[in-house]
This record gives C-alpha cells, structure tokens and sequence, in this order.
C-alpha cells in the first residue's frame, strides 16, 4: 500500500489518500473491537477492505491504473489458457496429482493439532500411557502416509514436467520446418536456438512448476485457514490484514520484471548468435587474424547479457524479503494477540501452541505465491517470444483439393517474375523456358543474376510470383508442395552435411535405399576412389558441417545423395565447381548414361558442365537474353555465352 503510494500520480492523490484513511481507520477498529470483544465489529472491519476493492472493481468507474493491474494480471495466467491443451491431455493426472496432494497437506496439518493436544494432555495431568501410545502410533501412520502421497504427486508433476518440454520442442520444430525462406531470413539461428531451448524451459516452469505452485500454496492456505478460522476466527480475520498489501506489490515488480525479462532474453539470444557464428566461422576468423576482435565482440556481448541477467534476478530476489517481511508482520500479530487469547482464557496453551504452528505454517504458501508470481512472469515473457514464432505463417499453402503428382513429365515458366520479401525490386523478370521428360536444361549467367532463385520457386521456398510455372501443364500451386518437392533431388551451391556417417548422410536421400543402391550412386558421384581412403570407409563420421571432408568430397556426397534419391528432377545448383575437370567429365557421363530419363537442371559457372545439354539458357538481370544448345549459342558472335566458353577454353589451355 505504501508503495503504491510512493509511486502515484499527482492526480490520483485524492483518491488513494481516501482509500488509505479508510484502511487505517478499519484497522483502528479492529484493534479497539479486539480489546472489547466485539466479535460483529471484527467480522465487519477486517472485511470492509476486501469488500471496498471488490466493489471498486465491479464498479464502472474503475480507475485506469487498476484496469491495467486486472490486465497485467491475468496476462501472466494467460500461459495456462494457451497451454490449456495440456493441461487437458493430462487431466486424470493432474486430478490424481491433486488430490495427493490435498490428502498430503491434511495429514501434515494434523501435526500441529496432535501437538498442542499433546500439551494440554500435560498441562490437565490427564496424559495416559494409553494416549501416548495411540497419539505414537498415530503420528507414525500419519508421516508414512503423508510422505507415501507426496511422492506420487512429485512424480506426476516431475513426469509431465519433462513431457510437455518434449511435446513443446517437438511442435517448435514442426513449426519452424514447415516455414518459408520469409521466416529464417527474418530470425537469426542463434536467436531460434534460444527460443527453443530457454524460453521452452521457461515455458515448461510455469504450467508445470508454477500449476503446482499455485495448486498446493492455494489448497495450503484454504485449509490452514480453515483450520485458523476453526480455533480463533477472530485473531484469524485480525492477522490476514497484512496480506492486502499483496497485490500492490505483485503489480510493482512484475511491470519492472516484464521489461528486464524481455532485455535479458534479446541479450540472451545476440550472445547465442554471436557464439554460433563465431564458431562456425572459426577458421576464416584465425585465417583473418581476427580472434582479438572476435573475442571482443564476443566478451562484449557476454558482458550485456551478463548485466541484463543480473538486472532481472535482482528484481525477481525483491520477492523473497517482501514476503517475509508480510510473514514477520503476520507472526508478530498473531504471537502478540495469541498471548492475550490466553490470558483472557479465550484459548488453551495447547491451541495457542497448535495456533502459532499454522500461523509459521503460512510461511510456505506466502513465500510460493510470490515465487509462482514470478515463475509465471517469466513463463508469460517466454511465451510472447514463443507466440511470436508460432503466429508466422507459411506464405506457401497446400491448396484446398491439390492434384494428384504421380510423376513430373515437364516444367515450364511463363513470363515469370519473382520478387523477394521486403526486396523492393525484381529478381526474376519476364522468365520463359520449357523443359520435358528425359531433357537437360543449362542455366548460366552473371553472378547475382538469379539462377538460383530460379531453382528456389521450384522447390517452392517462396511464394510463387507473377506470370506462372507449370508442372505438366497445370499451375504449381494446384499441386500440394510436399508433392512436388518428393519429385525432386536437390543439390545446393552450399554443400550440407550432417555429423553422422558418410552412409547415413548419403541415406538421407532415400531413406530405405539398400547397400547396392547406395554404392551405386557413390559410383555415379565418381566417390568411389575417394571411400577408399577415408578412415572408416563409408563409416567415417563426417564432423560438424562435414569438416573431416574435403571440398570436392563434400560436393560429391551430396551428389550421392541426390542420385540415391532417384527421382524425377535432378537439380544441381553450381555443384561441380570444386572438382577437377576429368571428374566433372566422368559425373556428366554419368548423370547422360544412368539418368536419362530424369528432367535434369543444371546451374553453372564452368561452361563445360553444361555444353551437352538439350537447351541452355543464359540469365541475365533475372531473365533469358540467350537461349540454344551449346553450338546455336556458339554462332552468335560477342554473345555472353560464346564470349565465356571462349575465355574459359582459353584458360584451360594456358593451366595445361
Ligand atoms: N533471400 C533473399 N532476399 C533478398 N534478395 C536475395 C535473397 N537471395 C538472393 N537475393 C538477391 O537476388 C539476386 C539473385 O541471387 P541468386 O542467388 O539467385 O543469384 P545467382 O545467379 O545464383 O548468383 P551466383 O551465380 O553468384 O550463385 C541477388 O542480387 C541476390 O542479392
């Protein structure tokens, strides 16, 4: 309350003066009705404050700030609704857990009772052997039962827990895997990364640990109370009126917690970000004598993340002393009045003594509110950054009644044009080419000029642009795209490797290929020479992004696994460009002899990777300028392609 009153504006003075003068003065009364024994005032002045706020909440005049407050609050709880499936899934375990718990927590508190019973037994001189006895007996069957329940519920939270952190992730993934190229150029690695580890974690917290919380300190605090009200209702009513200072206080933190929470996991996922490239970047850093300034940059983003963290936790450690210190208020009161009690023969010793344990008792559900206000701000800071990936959505959909793709037979782009997300200018523009069943199609061009973004709107990484790409006559976007892309093998400019064995990377083409099929297709790769001499053969584990292979190496594995695959596209984007010319020569003869019957795209620098195919076009500024086979674009004089070839044959001829 005095908080709240430090911090107001100038403008809600009046009001709060009013409704502090009004605190102060129920409190007046109830000290001067306890002294009487005026049990109706009591009942009346320690509910007027409740009352008050409750008619000023169902009020229309409800003050801004107080609306704020409801909001805030029940933001924090919206976890629970959004992880309201969950809790649904697993409703019979938590109806199972819960009422452990509740049996729990009533044999904990028959303790204190048999306690105080015990004194008075003494103080009356009436305590038999025979009492000792059961009351032994008793206390034994109590503590064995009452732990033998608190394990189960343990286990039931610990367990679900740990389940719903795996089906997070795992709905994460899912998420993240069916996005488009718009998504991770707008996410950076290291920032997902920290989403899906910390903020999951943070996430997992608050319906699990905080749910617990939340269940056990409210049953808790019911039935002390209940067993407070039950001995001295009176007393009872007096001490609670500490706990209104409660939520004012709850309001003030978490505005601060929500903001340094946010701060700390921005930091959080830079640091990540910065450490992943660092990482992979390793070699071009040393290469580049870069470590001091890498290591900077990385000390300095340790160093933010480091003062945010600090920020936030000091924050979040306010809520321990200011529930202890409501707790200390609390006890005082209730050991002061308690006292009294007894003098004026209201109460036993022995109730006083039971009394004052449910008083100490009332600790723990303090101190869990308060811990669970802020395991649920966490969770509620985490779940708006996770909330944020989760509401991207794919600009690619699966059409309401999608054809069905037995086999790709052609593909043809009709005046096609292509702009990137948030580009503002044209990749591919006014694109037309055809190519059938069983034909190779060359693309080559300047750098930049968009030959890969071509291969992109095939495999359907974007949204489809303007004009149209065909597959068998009929528009892509009538096919579903998990259709098309299972017709296609694929090999990228940069060259994935998993860290696994070179045979389950190559595998990954075609998981359910047989041992002939993948020699045979590390025999088309021209591999074969290059198995030989690994460590472990075909078992040689290929290290982190493929860093026991060589660049050639890498390029032909992954070509391996798209001749694995065997599909009805084959697609290489630039992917002989880092072997010598006799191993490119015998790929080529190679992809014309096994896979004739394949649709085959091939993207190039060096001109004679593409000189035998069936039509060859030459990109620039994102469309056709030339278009033959190698001989028709050979007869066009200071054309690009003839231009190239002739430069590069040149050179050729100067290294031999
Ligand atoms: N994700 C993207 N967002 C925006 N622009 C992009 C994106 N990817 C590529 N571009 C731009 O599109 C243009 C064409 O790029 P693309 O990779 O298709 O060229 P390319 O012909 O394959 O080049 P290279 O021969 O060097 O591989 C370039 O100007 C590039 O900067």
């Amino acid at each position: 309350m005095i908080m709240a009153f430090k911090h107001i504006d100038a403008f809600f003075v009046p009001y709060y003066c009013f409704r502090s003068l009004c605190e102060y003065i129920c409190f007046g009364y109830s000290c001067v009705a306890f002294a009487h024994n005026y049990s109706f005032f009591i009942l009346f002045t320690s509910n007027i404050c409740p009352v008050y706020y409750l008619i000023r909440i169902y009020n229309k005049s409800i003050l801004s700030r107080e609306k704020v407050f409801l909001k805030r609050g029940f933001h924090m709880f919206r976890i629970f609704g959004q992880l309201g499936w969950f809790i649904r899934e697993m409703k019979w375990r938590y109806v199972l857990a819960f009422s452990t718990l509740f049996v729990s927590d009533v044999f904990s508190l028959l303790v204190p009772w048999i306690t105080g019973f015990m004194i008075d037994q003494m103080t009356m001189h009436t305590l038999t052997f025979d009492i000792l006895l059961y009351v032994a007996i008793g206390m034994i069957i109590i503590i064995v039962v009452g732990y033998f329940f608190s394990v189960i519920w343990n286990f039931i939270f610990i367990h679900n827990a740990n389940l719903l952190e795996f089906k997070l992730r795992r709905r994460f993934f899912n998420h993240i895997i069916s996005l488009d190229g718009k998504f991770f150029k707008k996410y950076l690695t290291g920032d997902l990364m920290s989403r899906a580890t910390e903020d999951i974690q943070a996430m997992n917290e608050a319906i699990d640990f905080g749910l617990f919380m939340l269940a056990e300190a409210s049953l808790y605090l019911v039935l002390l109370l209940g067993c407070m009200l039950v001995i001295n209702w009176q007393l009872t009513l007096i001490i609670l009126i500490p706990v209104v200072i409660v939520p004012f206080v709850v309001y003030r933190l978490e505005v601060l917690a929500e903001k340094y929470y946010e701060e700390r996991q921005q930091a959080t996922s830079r640091l990540s970000n910065s450490v992943l490239e660092s990482i992979v970047g390793i070699r071009v850093v040393r290469a580049y004598a870069q470590e001091q300034a890498d290591m900077a940059k990385l000390n300095a983003g340790a160093e933010t993340a480091y003062h945010a963290n600090n920020k936030f936790n000091k924050l979040i450690s306010l809520y321990g002393p200011v529930f202890t210190i409501i707790f200390a208020i609390i006890l005082t009161i209730a050991f002061t009045l308690g006292i009294i009690n007894v003098f004026q023969g209201n109460m036993t010793p022995g109730i006083l003594v039971t009394y004052l344990v449910y008083v100490r008792m009332l600790e723990w559900p303090l101190f869990a509110l308060g811990a669970f206000a802020n395991i649920l701000q966490r969770g509620s800071g985490s779940y708006t950054r996770l909330d944020a990936v989760y509401n991207e959505t794919s600009d690619i959909h699966e059409p309401v009644a999608p054809l069905a793709l037995p086999a790709i037979e052609s593909i043809s782009f009709k005046h096609y044009a292509f702009e990137y997300p948030r580009a503002h200018q044209l990749t591919l523009q006014d694109l037309s080419f055809e190519i059938g069943r069983g034909q190779t199609l060359g693309i080559v061009g300047t750098t930049g000029a968009g030959k890969t973004t071509i291969l992109r709107q095939l495999l359907l990484q974007y949204k489809v642009g303007n004009g149209g790409i065909q597959i068998n006559g009929h528009d892509i976007t009538e096919f579903s795209p998990y259709d098309v892309r299972r017709h296609i093998s694929y090999v990228p400019q940069e060259h994935i490797v998993f860290s696994k064995t070179v045979y389950q990377n190559i595998l990954l083409g075609k998981p359910n290929a047989t041992e002939a099929e993948v020699m045979q297709a590390i025999e088309h790769a021209d591999f074969t020479k290059d198995i030989g001499t690994l460590s472990h053969g075909l078992e040689t584990i290929t290290g982190e992004s493929g860093v026991m292979l060589s660049g050639g190496q890498k390029q032909r594995l992954s070509l391996a696994r798209a001749f694995v695959r065997d599909a009805d596209v084959l697609i290489l984007d630039d992917s002989l460009s880092a072997v010598d010319g006799k191993t490119e020569k015998n790929i080529i003869s190679n992809i014309m002899e096994y896979y004739n019957d394949t649709i085959k795209i091939i993207v190039a620098h060096r001109l004679s990777a593409v000189q035998h195919a069936d039509k060859i076009v030459v990109i620039s500024d994102g469309t056709v300028v030339e278009t033959g086979t190698h001989d028709e674009l050979m007869r066009i004089p200071n054309g690009w392609y003839h231009t190239q070839f002739t430069e590069q044959n040149t050179m050729d001829v100067d290294q031999d």
